[in-house]
């Protein structure tokens, strides 16, 4: 790390002055993506079609060597502009992206918060939840204790029998959230779920968030609004063309990121 020789693993270990613990060390993060640029088709052979060929690669250096130490009980905001390097910085925490240099350490696995992937649209919101929970690590036993909270949290009760590609993309925001939400993780990351649900529904996640905060989690959230994170987060992390340009209290990073939007 910038500040000392130690290495990310160390830092992890070790209680910071004030107390605090460690979560998550980012050390120097590089991420490196190759780019198949397209194009016409490659013609020839051996050395001249390694040539043309690697002219058609181009590499994106997404992140370049960002470095922050996560607490337990932080909520931290990632903001930036499009394609600054947010989302590779989140998919490299919980280990969906690999860096081409540098390191993530955590003291327990990060959790993306979402499991679209997991549930099927022609399925009810029902068996959606089962899937989810499932998805999520939970028993059937588990699941169904937590299935009248996520319905309920959902505000779905009437609807909870129809197929989910018959609900609004609201609903299926709310379902989703109800359905993630349920699970207390350690380590939890937020790819704009916040912006998703009207303005009531997002004032109740708002509040779950902070509940999971609370309960000794520490929180990412990936947001283009402002007022989200001034509202949900205690710290906020700039990230701009892929470097930390800035890293500390909300109002002052956030004021100093709406400087250069001007
Ligand atoms: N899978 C990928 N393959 C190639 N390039 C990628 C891939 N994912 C992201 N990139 C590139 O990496 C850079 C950072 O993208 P990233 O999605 O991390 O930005 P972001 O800050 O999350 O953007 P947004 O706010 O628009 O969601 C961009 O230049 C983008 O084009």
């Amino acid at each position: 790390m910038a500040e000392s020789t130690k290495t990310g693993e160390e830092v992890l270990n070790e209680t910071a002055a004030d107390g605090r613990k460690p979560v998550v060390v980012v050390d120097s993060l590089h991420v490196k993506y190759q780019v198949h640029a397209g194009g016409r088709p490659v013609k020839g052979t051996g050395r001249a079609l390694l040539n043309r060929a690697g002219r058609g690669i181009r590499t994106v250096h997404a992140l370049k060597g960002v470095s922050f130490t996560a607490y337990e009980n932080e909520s931290i905001g990632i903001i930036g502009s499009n394609g600054s390097g947010k989302s590779t910085l989140m998919r490299a925490l919980v280990g969906l992206t690999p860096p081409s240099d540098g390191a993530v350490y955590a003291s327990s696995r990060p959790n993306l918060l979402g499991v679209g992937a997991a549930l099927i649209p022609d399925l009810s919101g029902e068996k959606n939840i089962q899937l989810g929970g499932l998805a999520l690590g939970f028993s059937k036993q588990e699941i169904g204790r937590l299935r009248d909270d996520i319905v309920e949290f959902a505000e779905l009760e009437d609807f909870i029998d129809l197929p989910m590609r018959t609900y609004s993309s609201g609903m299926q925001a709310r379902l989703k959230f109800a359905i993630a939400a349920s699970k207390q993780h350690e380590i939890l990351i937020v790819d704009e779920a916040l912006a998703v649900g009207d303005q009531r529904f997002r004032q109740r996640s708002e509040a779950r968030i902070r509940e999971i905060r609370e309960n000794a989690g520490t929180v990412f959230l990936v947001s283009h609004s402002m007022k989200s994170v001034l509202d949900t987060c205690s710290r906020v992390i700039w990230i701009n063309k892929g470097e930390l340009m800035m890293d500390g209290d909300p109002r002052e990073v956030v004021d100093a990121y709406k400087e250069t939007k001007k």
